[in-house]
């Protein structure tokens, strides 16, 4: 499913993607581009197709759901070619999911399963996709843990997913997804399920995966304040289509569209009679906890995540 055309500076490129289900136009037409190394988010109402969005670019849209369009990966294919995703083989969608492509959801507990040891969930994958021995997995595995800050990665390995708290699960579910090494992550309300503190903490987590390794993350939320504190680029979506998209400062200062406006005026703080860094800085006082700016304020909190094991806890 390769072909010779190459994708400069970008991860992903989505074009008129299409999805229907029984007749009905789900998300109708849309355009949006991952940059490398970037965080891009996808805001919107419920219902409005950021999920099915994100699940079309595994390949694992709900039955009866079809899609068209093309979404295309850059360097998945051989020689490192770009790979078309939309109509892709099981064989080659199968190539791509967890090794070329991850996701994590705003439940941990489904990409972790509950019987299963945190390092055996870690290791199986990267064997599996990257043939390491057991051995090397392992150490692969600790050095994972350590990456988001689970404290004692060595002995967290033996443990169950209910052992850790909901932020902790959260940040062991982004190590899995990171095993094998994406360029891509999608990213599905991960932080919707805990409380701002913790929100914080994770947010950051993914801020500096990118900006340490590259990733490329689609961000997908309905809460415009994560947004206002750590993508790069935001698209709004409604009702299937994208009303606007721009990079994170512009989308906040001079939103074009209506919707938009409405959205932006829904949060705390926010007024257009403001200047533009004032109204910024109003959202951000808004979210409080998940503000970029306030982000590396935030570091004691994340530290503190990394020593205490029940520092991190889910208000579901
Ligand atoms: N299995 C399914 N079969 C048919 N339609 C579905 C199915 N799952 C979701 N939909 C519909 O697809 C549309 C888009 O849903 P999607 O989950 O992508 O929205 P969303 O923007 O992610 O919303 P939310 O923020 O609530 O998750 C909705 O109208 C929803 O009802």
């Amino acid at each position: 499913m390769s072909d010779t055309t190459r994708l400069p500076g970008d991860a992903l490129r989505i074009r008129d993607l299409r999805i229907s289900a029984r007749g009905r136009t789900i998300v109708d037409g849309i355009d949006l581009t991952l940059a490398r190394g970037g965080i891009h988010g996808l805001a919107g109402e419920s219902g409005s197709g950021k999920t099915m969005t994100a699940l079309a670019v595994l390949g694992l849209l709900p039955g009866g759901m079809m899609a068209s369009g093309s979404i295309r990966l850059a360097g998945a294919g051989a020689g490192g070619d770009d790979v078309e995703l939309v109509g892709a083989s099981r064989r080659t969608l199968g190539q791509i999911r967890g090794r070329r492509i991850a996701m994590v959801f705003q439940d941990p507990s489904t990409s972790l399963h509950p019987q299963l040891q945190i390092g055996r969930q870690l290791t199986d994958h990267m064997r599996h996709h990257l043939g390491l021995s057991a051995a090397e997995a392992r150490t692969r595995a600790v050095e994972l843990l350590d990456r988001v800050r689970v404290p004692d990665a060595a002995g967290a390995l033996k443990k169950y997913p209910h052992q850790f708290s909901g932020g902790q699960r959260q940040r062991i579910a982004i190590a899995v997804a990171l095993a094998c090494d994406p360029s891509v992550l999608l990213a599905d309300e991960p932080t919707t399920a805990l409380d701002v503190t913790v929100q914080a903490g994770v947010l950051q987590l993914l801020r500096e995966l990118v900006d340490d390794s590259g990733l490329s993350v689609l961000l997908v939320t309905h809460d415009l304040g994560v947004m206002s504190a750590i993508a790069d680029v935001v698209t709004v979506m409604r009702q299937g289509a994208v009303v606007e998209s721009a990079p994170r400062r512009q989308l906040f200062t001079d939103p074009q569209d209506e919707y938009t406006r409405s959205l932006l005026a829904a949060l705390p703080g926010s007024s257009f009679e403001e200047t533009p860094d004032e109204l910024v800085d109003d959202l951000i006082a808004g979210r409080g906890a998940v503000a970029a700016d306030d982000l590396d304020a935030r570091a004691d909190v994340v530290a503190a995540d990394s020593i205490d094991p029940d520092s991190e806890g889910a208000t579901r």
